[in-house]
């Protein structure tokens, strides 16, 4: 049995329309599934939860949607033991599809969790937040605090994004939203800890990203050699740049050869804390759940279980 959760929503409706198709085939195949839409935000946690709580042994969950959606599935499981995960990619930016090679074409995704013939243990990352009020946040592929963030905010809201969604370009939008913010960047002055040790109190800090997979943003390369069966975080803390040399920074990363830059700093360790000396917006996945001036952020070892 398999038990599909999907973001109908996700890209602007490619997620209901991928799921006709695949609904389709399912049932050609005879193949015994569930099906569950996602209706608002927060929905497919509330949806994995409720899944693993109704159903004795190893569940098969399959997502449908956009990193937004996969996140939020992470967060409503408990017990990773018992989940056996697939995920047919049906957002605008698919950056862990794009690090994992998930098939685009939900037939051929499908088909692949259908008959698997490799399972992979990832890593999971999770974001605390010293303010007792936010809960942490389980991540599949990226996280951040600073710039990286803001942007997140911003494309969030962004009508632009749902338009260019329909052309296929929703994830053009990061790149234009990428420009603008730096002529408004509110650099934040950080002290950051890293596996226990002070690394450097920070002047100028543009943005500071815990990875496990190497892209964010829609193919940004952000954490290049980024391996999410190793067991690490791969680190990307940038400071005391100008606004001119952020505007040349920013192509780089599409390639990854940002980390040679002067004012980079590229590494990998188990978890990082960051205390910031005002609250900044963060992400995880994309999602933006708080603004936050005290996070931890660590690498929880290859406990995902996914179908690749
Ligand atoms: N029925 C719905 N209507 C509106 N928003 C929804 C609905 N279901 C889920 N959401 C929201 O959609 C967002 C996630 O979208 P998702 O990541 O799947 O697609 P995307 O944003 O197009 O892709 P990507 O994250 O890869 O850029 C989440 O914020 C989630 O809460």
């Amino acid at each position: 049995m398999y038990h599909f959760i999907i973001n109908p929503k996700s890209s602007s409706g490619k997620g209901i329309r991928y799921w006709w198709t695949v609904k389709k085939e399912l049932d050609r195949q005879n193949i015994e599934y569930t099906a569950d839409m996602t209706h608002h935000e927060g929905h497919a946690t509330e949806l994995a939860r409720k899944i693993c709580l109704q159903y004795i042994g190893i569940k098969n969950i399959v997502v449908l949607g956009g990193d937004g959606t996969l996140n939020e599935v992470l967060n409503g499981i408990d017990n990773f033991d018992e989940v056996l995960l697939g995920y047919i990619p049906s957002g605008s930016s698919n950056d862990l599809a794009r690090s994992l090679n998930i098939p685009k074409d939900p037939i051929k995704a499908l088909s692949n969790i259908l008959k698997p013939k490799k399972f992979v243990y990832l890593d999971y990352g999770e974001m605390f937040f010293k303010e007792k009020d936010l809960k942490s946040r389980k991540f599949g592929c990226s996280s951040g605090i600073g710039y990286d963030a803001n942007v997140c905010v911003e494309v969030q809201s962004s009508e632009l994004k749902k338009k260019l969604n329909r052309f296929g370009a929703g994830k053009l939008i990061y790149l234009a939203i990428a420009i603008k913010q730096v002529l408004g960047i509110d650099f934040l002055n950080a002290t950051v800890i890293v596996d226990g040790i002070k690394k450097g109190t920070y002047k100028n800090v543009l943005l500071i990203s815990g990875m496990i997979h190497p892209f964010e943003g829609g193919g940004l390369k952000m954490a290049p050699g980024a391996d999410p069966a190793d067991g690490k975080l791969s680190v990307c803390l940038v400071h005391g740049l100008s606004r001119i040399l952020i505007l040349l920074l920013l192509p780089t990363i599409i390639f990854g050869k940002h980390i040679h830059i002067k004012g980079v700093e590229y590494f990998k360790c188990s978890n990082i804390e960051i205390i910031a000396d005002r609250k900044a917006a963060v992400h995880t996945d994309g999602e933006t759940p708080a603004f936050s001036s005290h996070i931890a952020i660590r690498c929880v070892p290859r406990k995902i279980r996914m179908i690749i």
